[in-house]
């Protein structure tokens, strides 16, 4: 069966996005979703979602990583699936739609999509890194020279030793200058490092405030793939209005056969 698909990227974090508010996909078919995601024999991306229909919401969001499971909140996938929505008419500058880790608001603004992001109440400082949930689980850590960090190979290391069967996705951060950093993401379910990571760059500004490294409650990340901003306040130790704000862009169509 033809299964129409649309290709779109958030700060080069790519995505298959399918319609599937006819309840079309077959949702336990993890080999269909691994083949689509191959970069070499199916489409190529870093995830699948579905915008399906939802009782009260605008949509509902279900994402899986290209290891072709299920997994937890993608933010480049949250800001890419509400421009997606409005390419197919759902919403025009507005939209809420619920993902696995609850309710979302976003905003469009041409190309620009602001994507509120959970409360994030509990952050642990280590020695050499920060562990938080900002709908996905991150390891943040800064380090020295990150461009020619090997973050495959070290980020690897850490998500299946520190971090088990669980796993987790590894943030590497070195500072430009007070409130801009630069970020490279290990993904957890991608087993790879992305070009940009949404819940990632999220993850690492509040490591950053939670730490003293920012004072700020804006913070520009630098990805391979782009640039995004983060911001939030922090009311009673909790980490509230936090937004993730970039570009969210339609690359192509077609449909897989
Ligand atoms: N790989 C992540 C989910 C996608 C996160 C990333 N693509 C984002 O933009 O937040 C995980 O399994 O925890």
């Amino acid at each position: 069966m033809k299964i129409p698909f649309y290709k779109y990227q958030g700060t080069g974090n790519d995505f298959v996005m399918i319609d599937n508010r006819q309840n079309t996909f077959d949702t336990t078919n993890t080999e269909l979703v691994a083949q689509i995601c191959d970069r070499r024999f199916g489409v190529g991306a870093d995830g699948l979602i579905l915008l399906e229909n939802h009782p009260t919401a605008d949509f509902k969001m279900v994402y899986y990583n290209s290891d072709g499971n299920i997994s937890t909140m993608c933010g480049n996938g949250g800001r890419c699936i509400v421009q997606f929505a409005k390419q197919l008419g759902i919403v025009t500058t507005k939209a809420v739609f619920e993902a696995i880790d609850g309710m979302h608001e976003a905003s469009i603004n041409d190309a620009i999509v602001s994507l509120k992001m959970n409360d994030v109440a509990n952050v642990e400082v280590s020695e050499n890194h920060t562990f938080l949930n900002t709908g996905s689980p991150h390891h943040v850590e800064l380090v020295d020279n990150l461009l020619e960090f090997d973050v495959k190979d070290k980020g690897e290391i850490l998500r299946y030793t520190t971090y088990g069967k669980e796993g987790s996705n590894i943030n590497f951060v070195e500072g430009i200058d007070k409130d801009t950093f630069f970020v490279r993401t290990y993904e957890r379910g991608v087993e790879d490092e992305t070009l940009s990571c949404g819940t990632g760059v999220t993850a690492v500004a509040i490591a950053l405030h939670e730490t003293g490294v920012v004072a700020a409650n804006k913070v520009m990340l630098k990805t391979l793939g782009g640039i995004l901003t983060v911001r939030f306040t922090k009311e009673e130790g909790v980490y509230k209005n936090v937004y993730l704000e970039g570009p969210a862009t339609f690359v192509f169509k077609g449909s897989w056969e």
